[in-house]
């Protein structure tokens, strides 16, 4: 089904971003046409590196940027505090991976009562049938197409057909859900995800590493056209 534009999403990942001037990176990458930004924190834990946490947000809501900004947890087990503390450092949707903890709708219950949009994030062999009970509370469905710790990983083709299974899932539900992808992406497999079923594209280095980023933004936006 083809869908709006408007209901397209381009959604870089700063973990690809330059750490040494992230608040000039990040300005250039809005002002190239991102639409949301990504915000990817890693605990050493649940998956094997570590990033970014609350400061770093407060530092870019500080530096003047102020479109919505999805916090990508993959920390194991989350907790109440810092759930508050990425809220008030500016996080206007927070995801986390149902792995995380024992409690999933009720982490999705206190995100959604603060007013953030809430997600839950599906490792490549997680099932969707986690998602069964609360699809009601869920604002955006992110897939992994890699496995989550590292950008600039590849794609991993299996997962088109989770996305088409997942947009069937969300096309027969009543609820207003976005359906994004997040790993690998490239200008070489963008169609097939969209056609698959995607509609948010979480994207790293294909961004982050081009010379240009509003040429490499607008290529993209512009396969949505076809
Ligand atoms: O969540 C992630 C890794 O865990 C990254 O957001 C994801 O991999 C995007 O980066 P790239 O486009 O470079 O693959």
């Amino acid at each position: 089904m083809k869908r709006d534009m408007k209901e397209y999403l381009i959604e870089p990942s700063i973990l690809a971003a330059d750490f040494s001037k992230l608040g000039e990176d990040v300005s250039n990458v809005i002002s190239a046409g991102a639409d949301v930004l990504h915000f990817d924190v890693m605990d050493n834990h649940y998956v094997p590196n570590l990033s970014i946490g609350p400061m770093v947000l407060k530092s870019l809501r500080n530096y003047g940027i102020d479109i919505p900004i999805n916090v990508h947890l993959m920390i194991k087990p989350i907790n109440d505090r810092l759930i508050l503390d990425f809220l008030e450092a500016g996080a206007t949707g927070i995801s986390f991976h149902p792995e995380s903890t024992d409690h999933v709708d009720r982490f999705l219950q206190l995100i959604k009562e603060h007013g953030c949009k809430t997600g839950l994030v599906l490792n490549p062999s997680t099932d969707l049938s986690c998602l069964e009970y609360v699809m009601h509370k869920i604002d955006v469905i992110i897939l992994m197409s890699v496995n989550p710790g590292f950008g600039g990983q590849i794609f991993l083709p299996e997962i088109l057909r989770k996305i088409t299974q997942t947009r069937k899932l969300i096309d027969n539900n009543p609820y207003d859900i976005n359906l994004a992808v997040d790993g690998g992406i490239n200008m070489s497999n963008f169609c097939k995800i969209c056609e698959s079923g995607a509609n948010v594209f979480i994207i790293g280095s294909a961004i982050f590493n081009a010379s240009n980023y509003h040429d490499v933004i607008y290529n993209f936006r512009s396969m949505l056209l076809y």
